[in-house]
């Protein structure tokens, strides 16, 4: 921060956990230094990582030290890229030759594998990135319920809603259609959702008879280390590898392989853009992508203003605004400004900042180490150029070692970094405007595609604004928060926010290709053929 900026951050001490607490007792410490490969813990020698916490350890003064993990070499990232392609064996694999019956089969033994050490997973989450208890058990319970809902999608129609489930004539074809796998998937997900988002591609590419290699995010990673035995006494070997260390390190080496057929990411975009291009092939690759979001909250001069600045609040500020979805820019029209802040303001002020466990708590410590300095750079710059930081008083923009007070901004203008970069952090902008051409020239000049809330109770408001970002974003939100659920709803994006959509349905076919099995409808030898190759078929067996 240079010199000359108005806004300087107080530094407190750091949120810490005593020796002597319950929860001390509770701190984990994963060993992650071995390789999960081919279906077996292979022994690791080489560089070895610390994990740390967010939370400061009272014993040493630095962020507690929650697991070791292993740093990848080009040779042990692309040893389990060959497991995952040995396991495939160009679709004649043990896996993707299986019925459909016997891998949901193997996916509900694993679902079982995994609820027996759900106390483990959910503490997991909650030292590593700080998810309060609430939310830490809301991730592992939700992916459960999602992998269900998937297993209920596929039992109810193995074609997923692509018709000729039976053998069915059109223009003198008998057509029946089925699923199936595309090849080695490698799977990338974000710090903030480290189970569900890497399961809600892992799982339905996994049901559809791919292989995969999980490339465990360094920030996050822990809890999919704990799942290691699970998938192996689960699946056949060499159906799901990890991967761990630095991403920017062990991934060009898998890439370049060239053996990856389908890319599942869920990240930020230039890490995404990096990966295409490093295949050799990339007319091959299938990609799937859930990016970055800075999603706006467009507040109308008829809103209910109570109901706007309780759903600005939850969209801002839910796990300290590290969700793609989070509202990331208000813009509220000036003649209601005054009053939506002051209501916004006091919601935010009414939050417990505090550790992940302590009762009623929403603001808990950003894992990310290079975080709050961030977003203190927006804030400088911010400030910098004329907006007012609205809850100084209150504390807001000061940190605890990782624990980040929510900071409001008032008064953003697009000439601030806070208006277009994406923070996915407690800083939350407030842009005043007069007419509604501002609220639409934004819109249009974004490269966000991902969602939009707007509050107002005229339809007649509602109308333009909902055609204009109908094609401009994946989901309008109307007197709501933005938000990716329920999984069943179609959470899609456009321009820098997503590629492909990720719900139950679509993930099934994301991660799948349809597959016809065709006759002549009036050869009477096929005809008869064709009746009984549901017997014989495990591609074709009923469920
Ligand atoms: N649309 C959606 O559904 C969601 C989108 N997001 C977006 O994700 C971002 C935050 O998550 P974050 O974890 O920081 O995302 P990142 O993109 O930093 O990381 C995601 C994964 O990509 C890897 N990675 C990052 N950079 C590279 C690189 N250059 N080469 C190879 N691999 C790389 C990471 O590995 P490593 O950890 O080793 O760096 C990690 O495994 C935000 O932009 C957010 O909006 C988050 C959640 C959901
Ligand atoms: O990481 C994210 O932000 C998720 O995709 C959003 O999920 P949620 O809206 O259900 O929290």
């Amino acid at each position: 921060m240079s010199t000359d900026d108005k806004y300087t951050c107080p530094t407190m001490p750091p949120a810490s956990v005593a020796v002597d607490s319950e929860w001390y007792a509770k701190k984990p410490m994963v060993d992650g230094v071995f390789r999960f490969v081919g279906g077996e813990r292979l022994p690791f020698s080489g560089e070895v990582i610390d994990v740390t916490s967010p939370i400061f350890d009272a014993a040493t003064g630095e962020r507690a030290v929650v697991g070791k993990v292993a740093q990848f070499s080009e040779e042990d990232s692309i040893a389990a890229v060959n497991a995952a392609a040995a396991a495939w064996d160009r679709g004649q694999g043990v896996w993707p030759q299986m019925s459909l019956a016997a891998r949901i089969a193997a996916i509900e033994a694993l679902v079982a594998n995994l609820t027996a050490i759900r106390g483990e997973l959910v503490n997991v989450l909650m030292w590593e990135i700080c998810k309060n208890t609430a939310d830490a058990a809301k991730e592992f319970d939700r992916t459960m319920d999602f992998i269900a809902l998937t297993i209920k999608e596929l039992k109810a129609d193995p074609t997923v809603r692509m018709g000729f489930a039976k053998f069915t004539e059109v223009s003198g074809v008998a057509c029946q259609v089925r699923r199936g796998p595309v090849g080695v998937m490698l799977g990338l997900a974000p710090f903030n959702y480290p189970l569900n988002e890497m399961y809600a591609m892992l799982i339905p590419a996994l049901l559809m008879g791919n292989t995969a290699v999980l490339k465990l995010p360094a920030t996050g990673g822990l809890v999919h280390l704990l799942t290691a035995d699970a998938f192996a006494a689960a699946l056949p070997p060499g159906v799901i590898n990890f991967v761990t260390g630095a991403g920017r390190k062990t991934m060009p080496p898998i890439m370049e392989t060239g053996l990856v057929d389908l890319i599942g990411f869920i990240g930020g975009t230039g890490a995404m853009d990096k990966l295409i291009k490093q295949h050799p092939e990339p007319h091959r690759l299938k990609v799937f992508a859930q990016l970055a979001g800075k999603n706006i909250g467009i507040v109308l001069p008829d809103a209910d203003l109570d109901v706007a600045a309780e759903q600005c609040m939850l969209g801002s500020t839910t796990y300290n605004g590290q969700r793609c979805t989070a509202i990331k820019l208000m813009m509220v029209h000036e003649s209601v400004a005054d009053a939506f802040v002051a209501k916004y303001a006091a919601k935010v002020g009414a939050l417990k900042a505090g550790l992940p466990w302590e009762d009623k708590v929403a603001i808990t410590p950003l894992p990310e180490p290079s975080k709050p300095a961030f977003l203190e750079g927006l804030i400088a710059d911010a400030v910098g150029k004329g907006a007012t930081l609205v809850n100084a008083k209150e504390g807001g923009g000061t940190r605890h070692g990782a624990l980040f007070i929510p900071a409001i901004l008032d008064g953003v203008t697009k000439s601030m970094r806070i208006f277009q970069e994406e923070q996915f952090g407690p800083v939350m902008p407030v842009a005043r405007y007069s007419d509604v051409a501002e609220v639409l020239a934004a819109l249009k000049a974004s490269w966000n595609g991902q969602q939009s809330a707007i509050f107002t109770s005229d339809p007649a408001k509602a109308a333009p604004l909902i055609d204009a970002l109908s094609s401009q974003v994946g989901r309008i939100n109307i007197n709501m928060q933005c938000g990716r659920s329920p999984d069943q709803v179609p959470f899609s994006g456009r321009r820098s926010s997503a590629m492909g959509t990720m719900s139950v349905a679509e993930a099934l076919r994301a991660f799948s290709v349809e597959t016809a099995v065709t006759y002549l409808a009036k050869d009477a030898t096929s005809v008869a053929l064709g009746g009984a190759l549901d017997q014989h078929s495990k591609f074709l067996a009923p469920l």
